[in-house]
């Protein structure tokens, strides 16, 4: 193997790719992220077991149970009730066994999470390093360089620990830099992350324990949310919690004028992980102190002004926004503490400008009128058309978007957005998930829409929903382990078991729908498995 990029001082062979649309096509050099920073590693330290390791350990622990079984059989022959007792007891043993076995884990295990990476270019990085001015980029002149902080590296430097901020010492080398900047080092044009960069977990980990320096409102959108700065020069957009998270959005509602919710933004980064996306910025929740991580450190004097004391004697505020900010509307702590979705921040924009598309699907967001899609059946025909949804990708990257937003029943995707720089020929990011795990208790059959109207669907995305319906990586039982790794899981589930358990019956729904297409049309896989061994993949 041989790595291209200037960055690297080291090469370590590629890992597959665990996220969906980062398909290599056979046959090409796999060259993964990895190769081209070589501190990362590519194993996740959340996921330690490989599904083969597991299958060996079950059936080593079947032999000895066997065994333990026969061996007890023989000292209590004659006791035919001890036997049978034994035997249950066995059972049961195995049962648990199996039963506590990690269904996440064997999910990510799976050949479906783990399909060999597409060749990666230069330009297929969102961001990299400002090349040396000084020729070469041998190892030795990097340790050199790096060693030579005060030169050319003196604009990653910060020697200000004032404010409580890190002092920064970041050179060319990735272990100097924090994770959230290697996160955002990893961006590329299929994937926003690749689950198994311990880099994540890292970022995920620091959002929901490091000291809090800054918040400040963000302006844009319509709800009010809060940029937090962290001591190492990280960032997250804050989402509170507005309503108990069980509330069921009141029926007489239009979907444009219910609060977001924190726990929807939470676990929508983990469902889209589940499906194999990556397409969402790492989120976490988190207890913050009003008073001691908001009102005492904002410099955001707008912001300020809107605290007060409810007649409870709870803190409170509103901040200034379109929406929802208001004395009537407040975000109340109890007292003072608060739950919160904490989301790591893109790149920013002068950095990584993004571009905005409005949704074909778009609803009207009006209480009488009807969309375009609402009138016209052959809609999709008109949209096959019209670029970009005509060639690549975005289509069948569309319906992801769709599957993704059904299952969570999210009728408040007018928009989705993709890095600038890399075109047509892209990923979609999945951002602004707090309007949905609104309702349980109803499905919303119009986001399905255009994937009935298209009939169109990637081949993997099928594959691995397929999957997510069987009872040994059943949807509800990966997302409910999933967001048990989050720190809020403590204070209460993050989805109660109605939402969890609606997964299944929406993921029947969207199978259905498929095999209806497949049904009456000819031309529903988008094969981007084509050249590879099917059969390897099938569960
Ligand atoms: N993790 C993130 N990093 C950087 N920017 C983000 C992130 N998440 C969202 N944004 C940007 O902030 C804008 C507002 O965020 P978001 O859509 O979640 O808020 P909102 O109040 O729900 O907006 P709207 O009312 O328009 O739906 C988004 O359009 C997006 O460009
Ligand atoms: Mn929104």
């Amino acid at each position: 193997l041989f790595c291209l990029s200037v960055l690297q001082t080291s090469c370590v062979i590629p890992p597959p790719s665990s996220c969906s649309s980062s398909l290599s096509f056979p046959g090409t050099v796999p060259h993964g992220k990895q190769g081209r920073s070589h501190s990362l590693s590519s194993q996740s330290s959340s996921h330690k077991l490989p599904v083969s390791r597991m299958n060996g350990d079950f059936t080593k622990m079947a032999a000895h149970i066997d065994h333990n079984v026969e061996a007890s059989f023989n000292i209590v022959n004659e006791k035919e009730k001890d036997k049978k007792l034994i035997q249950t007891k066995m059972a049961t043993k195995v049962s648990q066994w199996i039963s506590s076995r990690s269904k996440l884990e064997a999910l990510f295990s799976h050949p479906l999470y783990n399909l060999p990476r597409k060749h990666l270019l230069e330009d297929d990085w969102l961001l990299k390093l400002k090349p040396k001015n000084k020729g070469g980029d041998s190892e030795e002149e990097d340790e050199e360089e790096d060693s030579d902080k005060s030169s050319e590296d003196s604009e990653w430097q910060s020697d200000s620990e004032e404010d409580g901020y890190d002092r920064a010492n970041w050179t060319r080398s990735a272990d100097t830099h924090p994770a959230w900047l290697r996160y955002h080092l990893g961006i590329s044009r299929w994937e926003l992350y690749d689950r198994n960069d311990p880099s994540v977990a890292e970022v995920t980990q620091q959002m929901a324990t490091q000291r809090i320096l800054s918040a400040v409102q963000k302006s844009g959108g319509t709800q009010l949310k809060l940029i937090m700065s962290f001591p190492n020069y990280g960032q997250a957009l804050l989402k509170p919690m507005r309503q108990e998270r069980d509330a069921e959005t009141d029926f007489n509602l239009f979907y444009f004028s219910d609060f977001e919710r924190h726990n929807a933004e939470i676990a929508a980064f983990h469902l889209d992980r589940v499906l194999g996306f990556c397409r969402i910025p790492p989120v976490v929740g988190r207890l913050i102190n009003i008073t001691r991580e908001i009102r005492a450190i904002t410099t955001d004097h707008k912001l300020s002004r809107t605290f007060f004391t409810s007649p409870v004697g709870n803190l409170c505020f509103h901040g200034q926004c379109e929406y929802y900010c208001s004395t009537e509307n407040p975000v109340c702590g109890r007292p003072q503490v608060l739950e919160v979705s904490l989301a790591s921040m893109l790149p920013d924009l002068s950095l990584a400008p993004r571009r905005s598309w409005r949704s074909p699907w778009r609803r009207s967001y009006s209480r009488t009128k009807l969309a375009p899609w609402e009138k016209n059946p052959d809609y999709c025909d008109t949209v096959k058309q019209t670029p970009p949804y005509n060639q690549g990708t975005r289509l069948v990257d569309l319906i992801d978007m769709v599957i993704l937003d059904f299952l969570m029943s999210n009728m408040d995707r007018h928009h989705y957005e993709t890095f600038e720089k890399f075109g047509n020929d892209t990923f979609l990011l999945h951002l602004d998930n707090g309007r949905a795990f609104g309702r349980h208790s109803v499905d919303e059959p119009s986001i399905l829409v255009p994937l009935r109207q298209c009939c169109r669907i990637r081949r993997s995305t099928l594959m691995r929903l397929r999957l997510l319906s069987l009872p040994g990586f059943r949807l509800s039982d990966v997302m409910r382990e999933s967001l048990s790794q989050d720190p809020l899981e403590s204070v209460a589930p993050l989805l109660s078991v109605q939402h969890l358990s609606v997964l299944d019956r929406r993921l029947k729904t969207i199978l259905k729908a498929v095999h209806t297409c497949l049904e009456h049309h000819d031309d529903v896989i988008h094969d981007d498995l084509q050249g590879y061994d099917v059969n390897l993949y099938r569960h």
